[in-house]
């Protein structure tokens, strides 16, 4: 039987980057023009394969608005991994992503997975953020980086595919339970669905 690992993810990022569209697209192959902003956060879950485990994300989409700012350690506490979201064509966003990035050195878990994501990326003709830009920054802290559409499916899998990697596999003898194991606390839910 293969082991699955629960890995809790939570997504980041100035609001309008598309971090609703990016889980929506992951977990249910779906993109929604219209979807309207998050309010606290919302929750999904999605399990992939990864080697001779099975990586369950439990995945919080968090809230943009700067309103709900102040609720996000709940979500990036106890996190294996966070996908932080800038929107390639606004600058703005990743200024906005760099004082996460801060944010969660200064206070996310020690060893967290950053993953960023320049979302829109069928949007290039617009584009204000180059890429080079955000490959420099990521490697500077470390971080996995990858363009994305949620729009056309640019991208999302390999986002998620990057974090697994990311995660060192299991040592069997470390834990008494076939092996599977928690990665990241599971906290209570608020506000709606993403789609
Ligand atoms: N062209 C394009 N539009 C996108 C893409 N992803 C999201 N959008 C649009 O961008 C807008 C904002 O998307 P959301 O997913 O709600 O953004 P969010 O980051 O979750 O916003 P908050 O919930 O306010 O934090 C919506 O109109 C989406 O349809 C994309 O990849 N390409």
């Amino acid at each position: 039987m293969m082991a699955i690992r629960e890995l809790k993810v939570c997504l980041l990022g100035d609001t309008g980057v598309g971090k609703s569209s990016i889980v929506c697209r992951f977990v249910q192959d779906h993109f929604d023009h219209n979807i309207s902003p998050t309010i606290g956060a919302s929750f999904m879950t999605k399990t992939v394969p990864c080697g001779n485990e099975l990586h369950k994300f439990l995945i919080w989409d968090t809230a943009g608005q700067e309103r709900f700012h102040s609720l996000a350690p709940m979500y990036y506490r106890g996190s294996a991994a966070a996908v932080i979201v800038y929107d390639i064509t606004k600058q703005d966003s990743f200024h906005t992503l760099k004082k996460w990035v801060k944010e969660l050195k200064e206070h996310g878990p020690e060893n967290i997975v950053m993953a960023i994501a320049g979302n829109k990326c069928d949007l290039s003709d617009i584009r204000e953020v180059p890429m080079k830009d955000a490959k420099e920054y990521a490697e500077s802290i470390g971080a996995i980086v990858v363009e994305t559409s949620a729009k056309n499916a640019v991208n999302i899998e390999e986002l998620f595919q990057g974090i697994s990697r990311q995660i060192p596999p299991l040592d069997p003898h470390e834990n008494g339970n076939n092996g599977a194991i928690k990665l990241g606390k599971q906290t209570s839910q608020t506000g709606r669905r993403c789609c």
